[in-house]
């Protein structure tokens, strides 16, 4: 989406979430990622930057766990509240356009973020809702009366806004808003309706987690990639093995750092992605990268993933030499990918194999890499 025009994003993830009962909503496991985790990639994926995320002052531990670069801000007692403090932390270098979203809503689509965006051309205000469809009642254990459904709506996230306007709105209310379109409404603003998603749920009461854990099931695509590489040893003092320096009696012939483990990784993310292979987006002929640390190329390769709308899930590398020994480096090589990944270990597997004196690995000419990354939609 480009629209040549600034659009921030802030995800308000400040509730307790008391409806649903348990630990905060935000924070559970959404098939491998949070629900506050997914809100944010989702706005990601569409381009919006910069993106603040408004938690529980008690939970920053938890929100830095999301992407890096996010604008952490802690919120407030309401709603409103905590929306406020996300759009006074954009004040100071104002966006043109901002979408503010429910950390709650993580199945949000980019078609549906873009529609939203898209509708601010000619609106200061615009945000999803589906028109309401079954009949509506009035009562308590009986029915009391039927109330018409026609022009009713059931509103949704993102909703959308010229940042200067918004702000303004904000400031003027007195508090106790159900959302930001009747904030905006309050300062005579017009809010477009665009078509929101069924699929666009807001966790909220028991049973949401399953169904939204469903729908990004639906939605699921798996990738697998695989790299391969090898570097000629040479004169030198140690070489340097997924990411961890190790000494020996000789180096590696590169350009890079000559990372064996973090080319092959690199290759396999880049794999995955159908993205060509590292020398494509690092040129060796290119005298920026001589002695470059090749965790910069892993870190690139995963950001493209990011961007792409996937998550390394996991990561496989082997490592074929006869020396050094890598097994001792083990737990230090996961440690360095898993950094450079936003990996736990467990996700991180680092083998290593001689080649049993064949072939020029075993005649100890050098040393070679092979990896597997799979990725899933994120
Ligand atoms: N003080 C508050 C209250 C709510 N929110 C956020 O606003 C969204 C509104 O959804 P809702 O289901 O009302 O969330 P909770 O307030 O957490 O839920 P509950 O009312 O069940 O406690 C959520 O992403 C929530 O984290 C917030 O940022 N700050
Ligand atoms: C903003 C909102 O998601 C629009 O549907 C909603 O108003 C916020 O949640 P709540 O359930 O009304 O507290």
């Amino acid at each position: 989406m480009d629209t040549g025009k600034r659009v921030a994003g802030i995800v308000v993830a400040g509730g307790r979430g008391s409806r649903l009962g348990g630990p905060p909503k935000q924070w559970r496991d959404l098939g491998g990622m949070t629900v506050a985790g997914r809100a944010v990639e989702a706005l990601a994926r569409a381009g919006l930057s910069p993106l603040v995320l408004v938690h529980p002052a008690s939970e920053a531990a938890e929100a830095a766990q999301l992407r890096p670069g996010l604008l952490l801000v802690p919120g407030g007692a309401t709603r409103s509240d905590s929306v406020r403090a996300g759009l006074e932390a954009l004040a100071a270098d104002p966006p043109d356009l901002v979408l503010i979203h429910d950390a709650a809503r993580p199945c949000a689509t980019p078609a549906l973020i873009a529609r939203v965006v898209a509708a601010l051309d000619d609106s200061p205000g615009a945000a999803p809702a589906l028109p309401v469809t079954d009949a509506l009642w009035r009562g308590g254990s009986i029915v009391e009366g039927t109330q018409a459904r026609d022009g009713l709506w059931r509103a949704q996230t993102p909703q959308g806004f010229r940042f200067d306007a918004i702000l303004a709105a904000h400031r003027a209310h007195p508090g106790g808003a159900a959302d930001d379109v009747e904030v905006a409404r309050a300062a005579g603003l017009a809010v477009a309706i665009v078509a929101g998603e069924e699929d666009n749920i807001k966790v909220t009461h028991p049973g949401d987690l399953e169904r939204a854990a469903r729908i990004l099931e639906q939605r699921m695509d798996v990738r697998m990639g695989n790299g391969y590489d090898v570097h000629a040893f040479g004169p030198g003092d140690h070489v340097t093995l997924c990411g961890v320096r190790i000494s020996h009696s000789q180096g590696v012939l590169a350009h890079s750092d000559g990372d064996v483990g973090l080319h092959a990784l690199t290759d396999a993310i880049l794999g995955a992605l159908a993205l060509g292979d590292i020398g494509q987006h690092f040129p060796p002929s290119d005298p920026q990268w001589k002695g470059a640390d090749s965790t910069l190329f892993l870190r690139h390769a995963g950001a493209l993933a990011r961007e792409a709308g996937y998550r390394v899930s996991n990561v496989d590398v082997t490592v074929v030499c006869e020396a050094p020994k890598v097994g001792p480096h083990v737990p230090a090589m996961k440690q360095a990918i898993g950094q450079s990944l936003g990996l736990t270990p467990d996700r991180v597997s680092i083998k290593a194999t001689t080649s049993e004196r064949l072939g020029f690995t075993g005649r100890r000419e050098g040393v070679a890499a092979l990896a597997t990354a799979t990725l899933v939609s994120a």
